[in-house]
């Protein structure tokens, strides 16, 4: 049973990469304050070079097929240690430095995020979300809480699997019908002839994609941002981790949107 959505503030997922979060700042935490007087906020992180680093460590070889980790018995407990455990603590931490109420949850427990394998054979545990408990995420947040998530799953039969963490903060904007979702990395935006683009839409994207200018880990961000537009989320916006979120008064990154008005100049 899921809760009704409630509509009282609107919902802003941020995803905070592991590219990024080694570097964030004090300043950047205490951005939250601004953003909390307007929307309810969600975190959803990555960690994936702290979980490469530690498999080094381990001397377990990472390996990746487009984009996701290949993820064995022995690589999943790394991979829950490290989001479940030290990423998520990490922040969690931060945050309540700066005031602010975090809870931090693992997507794989109360059933957070229910998940299915994406391809068992080819990828080992590793999952695409089926179901969100959104109840869950909106109680929290009434209640003054600003969730954590870190991007485990849970499958049908009770087994832990990894999710890619774009494609975890993309599901969850969409059920929690976010009007907004941040994508926050170490990079100012997409960029394009050595500029960043601050508007585009998904036609404008694929044509990136497939001309070489989009790739590696940018290829599921836009990917996911551009699964999770919907009548809801209109805007989905990649920003950079180096200074506070917003910026005077605004956001500075690449704005990605169903159809771009008008083109900034
Ligand atoms: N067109 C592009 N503009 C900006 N960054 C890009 C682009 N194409 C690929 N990238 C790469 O995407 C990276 C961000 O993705 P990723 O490393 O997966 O970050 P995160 O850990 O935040 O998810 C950038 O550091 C950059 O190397
Ligand atoms: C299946 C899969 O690839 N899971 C990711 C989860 C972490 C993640 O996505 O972290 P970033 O956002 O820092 O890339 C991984 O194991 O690296």
């Amino acid at each position: 049973m899921q809760a009704t959505v409630r509509n009282d503030k609107p919902v802003i997922v941020i995803k905070l990469g592991g590219s990024m979060i080694e570097r964030l700042t004090e300043e950047f935490y205490e951005s939250f304050h601004g953003l909390l007087k307007h929307y309810h906020c969600l975190i959803v992180h990555g960690g994936g070079p702290a979980i490469t680093a530690l498999l080094g460590r381990m001397d377990i070889e990472g390996e990746f097929h487009e984009g996701l980790r290949k993820t064995t018995k022995e690589t999943l407990e790394v991979v829950e240690m490290v989001l479940g455990g030290k990423v998520n603590a990490q922040i969690t931490s931060a945050l309540a430095r700066q005031d602010i109420l975090p809870v931090g949850l693992k997507g794989c427990d109360a059933s957070l995020l229910t998940a299915s394998y994406v391809n068992q054979e080819d990828l080992g545990f590793v999952g695409q979300v089926e179901e969100v408990k959104t109840d869950l995420l909106y109680n929290c947040m009434q209640a003054g809480y600003l969730p954590v998530v870190a991007p485990l799953g849970k499958t049908q039969n009770g087994q832990t699997v990894n999710i890619n963490a774009d494609l975890a903060a993309a599901a969850i904007a969409k059920a929690m019908q976010a009007e907004k979702l941040l994508f926050v990395t170490d990079v100012p935006g997409i960029i394009s002839e050595d500029e960043v683009i601050k508007e585009t839409s998904p036609e404008e994207i694929e044509s990136l994609i497939s001309g070489g200018c989009i790739y590696g880990g940018m290829i599921p961000k836009v990917q996911s941002a551009m699964a999770a537009l919907s009548e809801h989320l209109q805007e989905v916006m990649i920003v950079s981790g180096e200074d506070a979120l917003i910026q005077g008064d605004r956001m500075k990154g690449t704005k990605i949107r169903a159809t771009v008005k008008e083109r900034a100049e």
